[in-house]
């Protein structure tokens, strides 16, 4: 049994579900869809997820969201006539939706849940009603009756263990299965999503409950590539990766995989298969728990924008004792999170997210370290891009980082910091954000051989 998942792209419209329908009917082995709500058509589009996003808002600041409701519909609508499907299918969505948008509205951050919920949940029946329609059984089913809990973190949610031994009775069910990706359900019956693009995190879910031989991942691409395809045209496809090198890709910017749903699907031993919906007979990218094949140390370069880090330095640093966790201890009591924290005898930097931390939270934790750990200084450097290389075969070589410098060197980018992750199979480099694409461009080049680079 196959769990398959399709994004937003490869449902954005009638044609590309029909595309859909042929490669889940062209294999019986291909029981479970988990779908995402309707993507984008063209770049410039909107998906239908913000769309919901931006609905909701409006609904909570008492303002008038009839054009975005329309937009909504509109985008199910000329997927539902392209497909020629009876008019009650519509109808059906749309009273979903309104009796969604109606309801309650005490709790903003719940109310935005269930209305962004819609999206995946109308999709998915629509999607069943078109399978239906062709003389093929397929059932939508809802996550709450198939056992899909998650914890209580909205937008964020993490599926509860108890789930997967519910979820196997998938396995039984009649027909094909159309269940909505992004959502799960906490203890009390709520909507509680996924973090953004997380039907990936659903089909991994499913797929480990089924026990399934394999999670085919369909998306836009015929593989996942070295390297972002937005910074370096047509760069090299990777055909096998482990879960290690691909967790720590999508960690760091490869946004084709979302980086949370390869836990599930590593616990269960199943290999996940990366495909596109436009060209299924490519063989797309497998990820596996080991590879055979060698290509080189490094297996792809990830980068993303929008860091910050907190250096801090003390003499003697290295002989305080606890003075590392007093110091994450302030970070902790300003809620937030931290990514690394590359050292040196007396001095220490935290890099972070940097959407997490306002002003006023910034000059709190300034003060709170000189004050409190009587740092010799403290300095906040804004606007970083961290880029991850990473590859198994790094841990065996050991001239990966000079390469990598002397790269970066030579393209004038300046390297802030350095980080040699623990894992041994990922290094990252903390630069400039105005530096990344040349920077980026200047890493696959050294490991990649010379190709054409998009300005
Ligand atoms: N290394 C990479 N390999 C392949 N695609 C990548 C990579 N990094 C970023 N992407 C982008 O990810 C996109 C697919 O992800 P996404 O838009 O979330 O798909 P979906 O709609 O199927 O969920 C590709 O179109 C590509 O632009
Ligand atoms: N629709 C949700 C979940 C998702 O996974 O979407 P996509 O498959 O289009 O990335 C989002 O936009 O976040």
């Amino acid at each position: 049994m196959k769990v398959v998942k399709f994004g937003g792209s490869s449902l954005s419209t009638g044609e590309q579900v029909k595309k859909v329908f042929n490669i889940v009917t062209s294999d019986p082995a291909r029981k479970i869809v988990v779908v995402s709500a309707p993507g984008k058509r063209f770049s410039s589009d909107i998906k239908v997820t913000d769309l919901l996003i931006e609905c909701a808002e409006k609904l909570l600041n008492d303002e008038d969201a009839n054009d975005i409701i329309l937009s909504i519909l509109e985008r199910y609508e000329n997927i539902s006539n392209e497909l020629s499907l009876s008019s009650d299918v519509i109808a059906g969505i749309k009273k979903d939706l309104l009796d969604v948008l109606n309801g309650d509205k005490s709790n903003s951050a719940k109310y935005v849940e269930s209305v962004k919920a819609t999206g995946e949940d109308n999709h998915a029946k629509l999607i069943a009603a078109f399978f239906n329609a062709q003389g093929v059984e397929a059932n939508y089913v809802n996550p709450k009756e198939a056992g899909l809990f998650v914890t209580d973190e909205l937008g964020n949610a993490q599926v509860l263990p108890e789930s997967y031994e519910l979820l196997y009775n998938l396995r039984n069910q009649a027909g094909i299965i159309i269940f909505p990706g992004f959502f799960g359900y906490n203890k009390a019956g709520e909507v509680v999503t996924f973090s953004r693009s997380g039907s990936d995190i659903t089909g991994s879910i499913l797929a480990n409950g089924v026990k399934a031989e394999v999670y085919e991942n369909f998306t836009d691409v015929d593989a996942v590539y070295s390297v972002n395809p937005n910074i370096v045209s047509q760069p090299k496809e990777i055909r096998e990766l482990t879960y290690r090198e691909m967790r720590e890709l999508s960690y760091a910017g490869f946004s084709v995989f979302h980086d949370e749903a390869l836990i599930p699907a590593y616990r269960a031993g199943i290999p996940v298969n990366v495909k596109n919906t436009n060209n299924p007979n490519a063989p797309g990218t497998r990820i596996v728990n080991e590879r055979s094949n060698t290509n080189g140390p490094v297996i792809g370069i990830a980068s993303d924008k929008g860091f910050c880090s907190i250096y801090v330095s003390k003499y003697l640093m290295n002989r305080e004792i606890g003075f590392g966790s007093k110091l994450l201890r302030i970070l902790e009591e300003n809620g937030l999170s931290y990514e690394h924290t590359p050292s040196g005898i007396d001095d220490i930097s935290i890099v972070l997210r940097q959407n997490q931390m306002s002003y006023e939270v910034e000059q709190n934790i300034i003060s709170r370290i000189k004050d409190e750990l009587a740092a010799d200084e403290v300095k906040v450097e804004h606007n970083l891009a961290l880029i991850m290389i990473v590859g198994e075969g790094m841990r065996h070589n050991v001239g990966t980082t000079a390469r990598a410098s002397k790269a970066l060197a030579d393209a004038k980018v300046n390297i802030e910091m350095i980080n040699q992750g623990s894992s041994e199979v990922s290094m990252m480099f903390g630069i400039k954000e105005e530096d990344e694409r040349r920077a980026v461009q200047a890493l696959y080049h050294e490991f990649f051989v010379a190709v054409a680079v998009v300005n």
